[in-house]
């Protein structure tokens, strides 16, 4: 089996998230994806939102798909400090006989080299990576020397359409007051509205 694996915090899980997920899937021949929610005790992010409220956004928003699959194992580790290498690690003894891929946007292209075991990471992962407004793929792959070296292991996607939702759009647009239905899943939209999952700022 040909599998993607896509972290994020999800906070929330947006149509980006899930449209760009299923274009890379379709066009890659992909048999399913592995959506992995960060966990909230990530030193690197400031995520309020309970992984609980998280991960339940995120199984009402894969519900009715047969492609989408979630895994725990970033959420439930007991130490914050999650480093995709040693994910990738445990998902190579989880699938010995499937061939693995990670999934991301290309806004996380350039700081790649720069994660922690880095080198590691790029020279033993297959990457699929989808672009993203305004961000060169190729450009910062043959202008970047790690990226360079081992640039067999990224395929690139171009969308074909601007995407550009976001989940910090989204969280923004609740705490204000205003209205971002159909940025995301029907289901999550109404499990925010009735937990106020993001909290609407006091009127002045
Ligand atoms: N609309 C989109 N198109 C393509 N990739 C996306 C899109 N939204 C998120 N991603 C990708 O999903 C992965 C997880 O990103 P993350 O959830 O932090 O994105 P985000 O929605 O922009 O979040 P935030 O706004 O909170 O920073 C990243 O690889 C990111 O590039
Ligand atoms: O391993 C690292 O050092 C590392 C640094 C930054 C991001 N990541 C991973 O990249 C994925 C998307 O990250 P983010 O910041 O967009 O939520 C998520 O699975 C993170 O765990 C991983």
């Amino acid at each position: 089996m040909r599998i993607g694996i896509y972290g994020s915090s999800f906070n929330p899980p947006t149509n980006g998230h899930l449209w760009s997920a299923n274009t890379i899937a379709q066009r890659e021949e992909l048999d399913k994806v592995i959506l992995l929610p960060s966990s909230s005790k990530r030193t690197d992010k400031n995520i309020k939102v309970a992984d609980l409220h998280r991960m339940e956004m995120l199984r009402l928003a894969v519900a009715d798909s047969n492609i989408f699959e979630i895994d725990d194992h970033e959420m439930k580790a007991i130490s914050g400090k999650q480093y995709s290498y040693v994910t990738m690690e445990y998902f190579r003894e989880k699938y010995p006989d499937d061939e693995l891929f990670f999934l991301m946007g290309a806004d996380l292209l350039a700081e790649l080299p720069n994660w922690t075991y880095g080198e590691k990471f790029i020279q033993s992962t297959k990457f699929i990576v989808i672009e993203r407004q305004n961000i060169p793929m190729g450009e910062i792959i043959a202008k970047t020397p790690m990226l360079r070296k081992y640039h067999r292991n990224f395929s690139l996607i171009y969308k074909g359409i601007v995407n550009e939702i976001s989940s910090s759009y989204i969280r923004e647009e609740f705490e204000s007051g205003a209205d971002p239905r159909y940025l995301l899943p029907e289901a999550v939209y109404w499990y925010i509205k009735s937990n106020n999952v993001y909290l609407t700022s006091e009127p002045l």
